[in-house]
């Protein structure tokens, strides 16, 4: 298994480029289910998560080309419904071709996502959403099994809770059913803005983009003519490269996103008493003569999202003074706390918050283990501060969401070597 070593106490300079969201990505790919044409995505992110995906599409049937970073995705021939543990264990997001092939087939079987270190995430609001549209649903041997045999029925579905995913795989499902569907509590991330996008570019009519009612306008079963685009930056890697800056109180440039996409994160950057400069595509951090504590609550979009929480806490340990954290999103994102108290920081966990003594005892290098993709950032974060050296272990979690990390991390003047254990 590989692992990763950073020497830590680095300075950072110069300018990061930001990848494609793999956030956006999954469900975009997912989306070409739908479609009667090879559609050509571009700026992909290079990670694993993306690879997984794409192997799926092959497995159901689809083809994909990768060039540079774009893919071609060609699902007009996809023949198979079945999507297998051996790939939907490796990643939750394979829940996402639920709505899709479903709305294309009338029938679609995917094995139950299994346990994941964040949470329990259970898929009930996605079942319920594609129930109301007329599917028939069983739990078979782990699979969810799914039939819709005269297809889906546009209907009024009211969210109980906030989900992206189930958002996403409702609006691709009822992109295809016949009549329409209206969506109360939808998410409004950026990721499930431009999945909305790209369909009604495909030529669905989609009211309410961005709001929390989503009015989708379905074909009927009629496939969609895509039109080729590019993926969003991806507004959590930026967030971890501006948290990177900030943690080493650096001068650092990110570059090629939306800094609209940002702002609660930006807020909060502000507040620790960062200054930005910004433009249209890129933020610059400035170092500060001193690191204010913060507090923060966890949300749904615009609010502060649930995938900065540990990188923000790596960051307020070198805070002067005490913050806090409350994550309202998942039961089981404090994975990370324990590592950090083993590299040396001050936290206390009390339920869903946490209080992070900033300063308290700097940083010590030492061996940690990454539990979660956002989890692993943020040990990654602490690293480039501690003293001496960090051996992190598990990488695949981060190889899952973040291209090439150690070569836009060394880019910039960190310290950081892959190694086979
Ligand atoms: C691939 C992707 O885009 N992943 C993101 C997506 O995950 P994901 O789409 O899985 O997250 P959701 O928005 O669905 O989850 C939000 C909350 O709703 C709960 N829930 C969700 C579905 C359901 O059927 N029943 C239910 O109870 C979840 O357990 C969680 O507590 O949004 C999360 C919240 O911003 C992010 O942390 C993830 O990075
Ligand atoms: C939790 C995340 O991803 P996923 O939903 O794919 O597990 C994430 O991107 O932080």
């Amino acid at each position: 298994m590989e692992y990763l070593k950073i020497n830590g106490e680095s300075k950072l300079t110069g300018e990061v480029k930001i990848s494609g969201a793999k956030n956006a990505a999954l469900p975009l790919i997912a989306a070409t289910i739908l479609a009667k044409n090879e559609i050509s995505i571009c700026n992909m992110p290079n990670v694993v998560d993306i690879n997984t995906l794409l192997k799926l599409i092959d497995k159901l049937g689809g083809t994909f080309k990768k060039e540079e970073t774009c893919i071609k995705i060609d699902t007009s021939k996809l023949n198979k419904t079945t999507a297998t543990y051996d790939i939907v264990k490796t990643m939750r997001a394979s829940i996402l071709v639920l709505g899709p092939i479903l709305a294309r087939f009338g029938h679609c079987e995917v094995s139950l996502p299994g346990g994941c270190a964040i949470g329990q995430r259970p898929v009930d609001l996605h079942l319920k959403a594609l129930e109301a549209m007329g599917a028939q649903i069983k739990i078979n041997h782990g699979y969810i099994e799914a039939t819709a045999p005269n297809g889906l029925k546009g209907t009024k579905i009211v969210f109980d809770k906030v989900t992206v995913g189930g958002t996403e795989n409702t609006v691709m499902a009822a992109a295809l059913a016949d009549g329409v569907t209206t969506i109360v509590n939808a998410a409004k991330e950026p990721e499930v803005q431009q999945l909305c996008e790209v369909i009604k570019d495909a030529g669905v009519l989609i009211e309410g983009i961005g709001t929390d009612t989503l009015i989708i306008h379905g074909t009927n079963r009629k496939l969609l003519e895509f039109k080729d685009f590019d993926v969003i930056p991806d507004r959590i890697e930026a967030g971890t490269y501006l948290c990177a800056a900030a943690i080493t109180n650096s001068k650092l440039k990110i570059s090629k996103v939306n800094p609209i996409h940002l702002e609660a994160i930006l807020s909060k950057l502000e507040e620790m008493n960062f200054k930005l400069i910004q433009d249209e595509t890129s933020i610059t951090v400035l170092p500060t003569d001193e690191i204010k504590p913060v507090n923060i609550v966890t949300r749904e979009y615009p609010g502060f999202p649930t995938d900065m929480q540990a990188q923000f806490m790596a960051l307020a340990t070198q805070a002067n003074g005490v913050s806090t954290i409350d994550e309202r999103l998942f039961e089981n994102r404090f994975m990370h706390v324990s590592e950090l108290l083993r590299l040396g920081a001050d936290i206390h966990l009390n339920g869903n918050i946490a209080t992070i003594n900033g300063k308290a005892n700097s940083l010590n290098g030492t061996d940690v283990m990454a539990t979660d993709l956002r989890a692993s950032s943020a040990l990654v974060l602490s690293a480039l501060v501690a003293k001496g050296e960090t051996s992190i272990h598990r990488i695949y979690h981060l190889d899952r969401g973040y291209e090439d990390l150690e070569g836009k991390l060394n880019q910039i003047g960190a310290r950081v070597d892959r190694f086979n254990e």
